[in-house]
């Protein structure tokens, strides 16, 4: 089984394939695609909308049998400004299950940085004086390292794959999204 997955940063890639690997025996294979949403997804529902289509993306690019996407996001409500990640498996039924990482507030002025236009990623990149993004993320960064992308991406894989492993073994649709909003 060919597993495609859309994106080639390696804190996403080392996640899927150290989540799926015990389940699923297949080769993986990572490709560059499109989220069709923008680099800097701002509610859940965009950031979302950028894993599904990411999986699917990844799927028809690499003519795989599961497509996964990761996408990382923020979001803001009366509370502060918080991460949000989404992540989404997708195979020929083009019906995806979808999964949600953790979720940690992050300082006011870096998430209004983000608010005014920036990518997080480069935000952190000029806070931190290195590249964070394809590291530990602004989530090892605020929790001191105690949780760092790659786990926080390989807990939502977890997710994922448990999912599409219940409905494999139940023959359930229960976990499809069967609504693709716009
Ligand atoms: O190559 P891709 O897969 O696009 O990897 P990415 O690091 O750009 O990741 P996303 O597009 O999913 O994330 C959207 C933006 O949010 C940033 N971001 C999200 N979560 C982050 C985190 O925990 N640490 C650092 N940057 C993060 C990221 O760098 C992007 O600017
Ligand atoms: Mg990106």
């Amino acid at each position: 089984m060919l597993i495609a997955i859309g994106t080639k940063n390696p804190t996403k890639v080392n996640a899927v394939k150290s989540a799926f690997a015990p389940y699923i025996s297949g080769e993986f294979i990572a490709t560059k695609v499109s989220s069709n949403v923008s680099a800097q997804p701002l509610t859940d529902e965009e950031t979302m909308t950028g894993a599904i289509n990411r999986a699917k993306n990844a799927l028809e690019a690499e003519n795989a049998q599961i497509g996964v996407g990761l996408e990382g996001g923020v979001v803001k409500n009366e509370m502060g400004i918080f991460l949000c990640n989404w992540g989404a498996i997708i195979d020929k039924q083009l019906q995806p299950i979808v999964a949600g990482g953790a979720r940690i507030l992050i300082p006011e002025e870096i998430g209004n940085e983000v608010f005014a236009g920036k990518e997080l990623g480069d935000i952190m990149e000029q806070f931190a004086k290195k590249n964070v993004s394809q590291n530990e993320g602004a989530i090892g960064i605020f929790t001191n390292g105690t949780v760092d992308r790659t786990e926080m991406f390989t807990q939502l894989s977890k997710l994922l794959v448990g999912q599409f492993l219940y409905e494999q073994g139940n023959g359930l649709a229960a976990y499809r999204l069967h609504k693709r909003g716009k």
